[in-house]
C-alpha cells in the first residue's frame, strides 16, 4: 500500500493545517495511507528574540526540508506567508490550497477596533508590517513585542500585558477561535502579508509521483493571487525583516488587481501602490516598481 509522510511543525496551528491537508489527501486518493512526521524548527524554539533579529531565511522550513532530503518525509505543509520568496534549490510547491480569510484580526478584551483604543494604548505585535500600519493609523500607540504561537499570544493579551493584539484571521478561525476577532482589518486601508491565509505543500523537485498526488489539492485561482503578491515581494527583496504588505483580488475580467504597501515600523510612514493585469509575475513587478518610484526604497534594506 502507498504511504505519504508529511513533515510538519508541532504548533497547534501547524498541526491543524497538516491534519487538514492529510484529510484532503485521503479524500482525493482513497487507499492512500497518510502519516504525519512532527518536527521542531528553530523558528519555534527561539522565542526570546524577534524573528527579524535572529534572521535566517526559512527559519520554519529548514528542519522540514532536511527531513525530506534524508527521505524521512515526502512533503511538508507550510503557511505560505512564512515561505521565503526564493525556495531552497531542489524543492517545489506542487499545491497551494484555496485561500482562507486573508485579513488581519484586531483582538482585544475591551475595545471594538483600532479607532476605539484609548490614547497611548499598548498593542502587541512583532511583525514590522503590522507595526508600520499601526503607527501610520495611530501614532500614539505603544507597540510591544509579542511572539509565540497563537494561543501563547492570546494568553498574554488575557493576562493584561496588552490592550490589543493583531493576529491573522485564518489562524484564529482554524483553531476555532473566531469569537476572539473583534474587527477585521481590511484592504484598501490595511493590507495583509503576501500570501496570508494560504497553505502550501512543498516536496522534492523531480519527485513526480509525490507532486502528482499533491497537485490534486492545488487551487489555481489562489495560486495566481498569491504568486502576484509574492512576485511583488520578491522584486522588493521582501522577507520578515521588511515591512511589506500585499493583496491581490480578482479584477473581474480574468485579471487581478494588486495593492502593495511598504512602510517604516518606527515612524509609520507608508508608501502605497496598485495596478491591474493578467500576467501575475509582470503585475507583481509593476506594483514593486511603482512602490520604488514612490520612494519605498528608503524603507528597504540595500539590495
Ligand atoms: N507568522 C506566523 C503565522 N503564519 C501563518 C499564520 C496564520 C495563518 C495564515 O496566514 O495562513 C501565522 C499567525 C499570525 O500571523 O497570526
Amino acid at each position: 500500500m502507498d504511504i505519504l509522510r508529511i513533515a510538519t511543525r508541532k504548533s497547534p496551528l501547524a498541526l491543524w493545517q497538516t491534519e487538514h491537508v492529510a484529510a484532503r489527501l485521503r479524500q482525493a486518493h482513497p487507499g492512500l495511507e497518510v502519516a504525519l512526521v512532527p518536527l521542531s524548527t528553530r523558528g519555534d524554539e527561539v522565542l526570546d528574540r524577534s524573528l527579524a533579529a535572529i534572521g535566517g531565511k526559512g527559519l520554519f522550513l529548514k528542519e522540514l526540508e532536511l527531513a525530506m532530503q534524508r527521505g524521512e518525509a515526502d512533503c511538508a505543509v507550510h503557511s505560505l506567508k512564512d515561505v521565503p520568496m526564493e525556495l531552497e534549490p531542489g524543492f517545489v510547491l506542487p499545491a497551494i490550497l484555496e485561500r482562507a480569510d486573508p485579513a488581519d484580526a484586531f483582538v482585544s478584551n475591551h475595545c471594538d477596533g483600532l479607532d476605539a483604543l484609548p490614547l497611548g494604548a499598548r498593542v502587541g505585535t512583532s511583525s514590522l508590517r503590522r507595526q508600520a500600519q499601526l503607527r501610520a493609523r495611530r501614532p500614539d500607540l505603544q507597540l510591544r513585542d509579542l511572539r509565540g504561537n497563537v494561543n501563547t499570544r492570546l494568553a498574554k493579551l488575557d493576562a493584561g500585558e496588552y490592550d490589543a493584539i493583531v493576529l491573522a484571521c485564518a489562524g484564529l478561525q482554524r483553531l476555532g477561535l473566531d469569537a476572539r476577532i473583534r474587527a477585521r482589518l481590511l484592504p484598501p486601508q490595511w493590507l495583509p502579508a503576501p500570501a496570508q491565509g494560504a497553505i502550501a505543500i512543498e516536496s522534492r523537485e523531480g519527485d513526480d509521483r509525490i507532486a502528482g498526488l499533491l497537485a490534486a489539492l492545488d487551487h489555481a485561482p489562489t495560486r495566481r493571487r498569491v504568486e502576484a503578491e509574492r512576485a511583488m515581494n520578491r522584486a522588493l527583496h521582501g522577507s520578515c525583516h521588511v515591512p511589506v504588505a500585499g493583496f491581490a483580488e480578482d479584477a473581474g475580467d480574468g485579471g487581478l488587481h494588486l495593492q502593495g504597501l511598504v512602510g517604516d515600523a518606527s515612524d509609520g510612514r507608508l508608501v502605497r501602490a496598485e495596478a491591474t493585469g493578467h500576467d501575475v509575475e509582470a503585475l507583481g513587478r509593476e506594483v514593486a516598481a511603482r512602490l520604488l518610484a514612490a520612494g519605498a526604497g528608503e524603507f528597504l534594506p540595500p539590495a
